[in-house]
């Protein structure tokens, strides 16, 4: 892509360090970069390294709105934000938050967008046909009316986008962008931020553990380290191929273009047995009058993994609150461990079945990590000295115990997403219902929390995920099920699904990066085996 040939400094960043009151040590550590005008810069980092800290300081929301302090400057256009009106920078620098939720302020979608339109004094006349256009470029256009609280995971990041674009921001960024957005969505939104860089020479820093779908249109990559530190400031190219090693040991994900292995699902165990775990029978389910599931049957065995896959919106989110019991279907039976979920205690449903929200807030109930752990050994009565200890091997086990009397909603958002998978393991659950388990987090932590899963499994729980990523069905799952057009489209094994090219491209899925045609680096090859 051709750029600008004279680059012009859009935000400056020198000798700039960051801490939170309630860390030990500071969070950023003397970091400098420059963000040129035009660019596209990606930021990476382990989970908890800072990336959502700092881009917080860059638009000045940071530090006075946290209990924290800054030293060293950042400057926009060569003026140094501390000199800016409180709120003037954010029309400059427009932030899509990791969590879209927080950034809502009204009911529906057409009224967020007025009020964003509105802020910034957008003629009367302008805003419905503005509100209109921002839609259609995020495919959301039939949703204008709707509840923004009654969207799916998907929908409300989309939202999130364009409520941002509106402001026409000369800084654009993108916290984990496509955490939550199907394969295609994702592969079309990423398409959508490359035209508005490229058509309207908007700067963009995006934060993302996977940067595969981005490099087409990276100029540099940054990456943070785990004690706040820029190790890295360089084009993608060279960063991936000489500094491989020194980013594998910060855990961060290397892109697939530049792995010499690419995992196969070979070392696969079937821990499945053939009595059952849990059975849904001609299942259909409405949301007032929009119909989302219909006639679904599906068996899970014992020692399952099994995948939900489908395009945002499907209900997939839907179907696993059914199975949880959270939801009650009108049409259909659904059987847990050969009783029906109707008969089944709430307690004792609890005891059996795990279940991981898509947005870890929802979960949270008590005021610090170690609380959290402990909550439900607590109601199981175990003694003082078994829910310490088994509270603080589980911390351990998922990265968290420098933040073990931290409040929960004070974490990163991939430290949030450990915490609330750690809660449900107080005990070896029969069944365990995750959304989204590995969003958010880094190589290292996706490993750490897969393994966690897949003990689980060898002990017998039975293991369904909803997931947008296709490796992680490659990899891991025994089963998978499609969700399209309100119907399951498809049940069976993982590599049975990537031969159906037609539904596929219907549900907008992808397939995995083995399967797919891979561009390494100055050479082509087919990994289809
Ligand atoms: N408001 C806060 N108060 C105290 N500590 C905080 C607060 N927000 C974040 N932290 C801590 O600061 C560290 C960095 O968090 P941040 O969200 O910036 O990380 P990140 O690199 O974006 O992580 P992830 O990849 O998991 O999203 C974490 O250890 C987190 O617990
Ligand atoms: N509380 C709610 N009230 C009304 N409609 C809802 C509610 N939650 C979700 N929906 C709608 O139900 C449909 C299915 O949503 P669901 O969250 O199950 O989809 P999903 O497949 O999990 O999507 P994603 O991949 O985007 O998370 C969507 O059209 C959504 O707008």
């Amino acid at each position: 892509m051709e750029k600008m040939t004279q680059l012009k400094p859009l935000i400056e960043v020198s000798g700039f360090s960051f801490d939170y009151e309630q860390l030990d040590e500071p969070l950023i550590s003397e970091v400098s970069f420059t963000l040129n005008e035009g660019e596209t810069t990606l930021l990476m980092g382990p989970s908890g390294s800072g990336k959502s800290s700092i881009s917080l300081c860059l638009n000045g929301l940071y530090p006075d709105a946290v209990e924290g302090a800054s030293s060293g400057d950042i400057f926009f256009k060569g003026q140094n934000i501390k000199q800016f009106d409180k709120g003037q920078l954010n029309q400059h620098i427009g932030i899509v938050f990791q969590d879209p939720e927080s950034q809502f302020c009204m009911i529906t979608v057409e009224n967020e967008l007025a009020f964003t339109l509105e802020n910034i004094q957008t003629p009367r006349e302008e805003i419905e046909t503005k509100i209109d256009q921002i839609l259609e470029s995020v495919e959301m256009l039939d949703y204008k009316y709707s509840n923004i609280h009654e969207l799916s995971g998907g929908q409300k990041q989309k939202i999130a986008l364009a409520s941002v674009l509106l402001l026409e921001p000369e800084l654009l960024i993108l916290d984990e962008p496509t955490a939550n957005l199907d394969p295609v969505s994702s592969l079309e939104f990423i398409e959508l931020i490359k035209t508005i860089n490229e058509t309207t020479n908007k700067t963009v820093l995006i934060i993302e553990h996977q940067a595969d779908d981005w490099l087409s249109f990276t100029d540099r990559v940054l990456v943070l380290n785990i004690n706040g530190q820029l190790i890295a400031n360089e084009e993608a190219e060279t960063l991936f191929n000489r500094q491989k090693q020194l980013l594998e040991n910060e855990g961060v994900f290397i892109p697939k273009a530049y792995q010499d292995e690419i995992t196969h699902p070979s070392s696969k165990v079937n821990h499945s047995s053939t009595e059952l775990c849990l059975t849904i029978n001609n299942l259909t389910f409405k949301r007032k009058k929009q119909t989302i599931l219909t006639n679904l049957n599906m068996q899970l065995n014992k020692g399952e993994m099994v995948a939900i896959v489908g395009e945002n919106g499907a209900g997939k989110s839907t179907l696993l609150q059914l199975m949880a019991g959270i939801l009650k279907p009108k049409c259909g039976d659904i059987t847990f461990l050969n009783e029906s979920l109707t008969k089944w205690k709430e307690q004792e449903l609890r005891q059996h079945m795990g279940f991981v929200f898509q947005n870890p807030e929802h979960q949270f109930i008590t005021d610090t990590v170690y609380d959290e752990v402990s909550f439900g050994m607590r109601l199981n009565d175990y003694d003082e000295k078994a829910i310490k200890e088994r509270t603080d091997n589980l911390l351990s086990h998922f990265q968290l115990s420098n933040h073990k009397w931290n409040n929960p909603f004070s974490l990163s958002g991939g430290q949030k997403r450990r915490l609330s998978v750690a809660t449900m393991l107080d005990e070896t659950p029969d069944l365990l219902l995750f959304d989204e388990p590995t969003f958010g987090q880094d190589a290292k932590t996706t490993n750490e929390l897969m393994n966690i899963v897949k003990d689980l499994q060898s002990r017998g729980t039975t293991i369904v995920f909803v997931t947008h990523d296709m490796d992680l069905v490659d990899l891991y799952c025994d089963q998978v099920y499609v969700i399209n057009n309100h119907k399951l489209a498809f049940d069976g094994q993982p590599h049975k699904l990537w031969e159906q090219t037609e539904l596929i491209k219907d549900a907008r899925l992808r397939l995995p990066v083995r399967l797919d045609r891979v561009q390494k680096v100055g050479e082509t090859y087919d990994l289809v085996h």
